[in-house]
């Protein structure tokens, strides 16, 4: 899924070429933080539009099966890019339970109308 440079051994070269004091860090990270805003924009976009569907179907947000998959994604994944669990799969597990907390206020907020 990823190309071979995608890992945390790459990444932390370049960080030891490019980064000499917290400011070069803060910048970078600014940068990388704006990038994860943006697809977690879009992801959320396709989480509310997934709301749509459901207000037609089951009405309820929450697929605890999908969750599970997802979680042995983000664990396979994760080992792939080196990027240690204890940070991915916190961050991923709130991520999509606030979204399912999201989707079903607009999936209410449809049937409501
Ligand atoms: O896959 C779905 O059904 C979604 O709506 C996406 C999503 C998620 O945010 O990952 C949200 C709610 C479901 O419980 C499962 C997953």
């Amino acid at each position: 899924v990823f190309s071979a440079e995608d890992n945390l051994s790459r990444y932390y070269e370049i960080a030891e070429q490019t980064c000499f004091d917290i400011g070069d860090i803060r910048r970078e990270m600014d940068r990388v933080n704006r990038e994860i805003l943006k697809l977690m924009t879009e992801r959320t976009a396709y989480v509310k539009r997934a709301g749509d569907l459901k207000s037609q179907t089951t009405k309820i947000a929450d697929d605890r099966g999908r969750v599970k998959d997802q979680e042995r994604k983000i664990i396979d994944l994760s080992l792939e890019l080196e990027l240690p669990l204890e940070i991915s799969l916190p961050t991923f597990r709130e991520l999509m339970e606030t979204s399912i907390k999201f989707q079903q206020r607009h999936i209410d907020e449809l049937l409501s109308q």
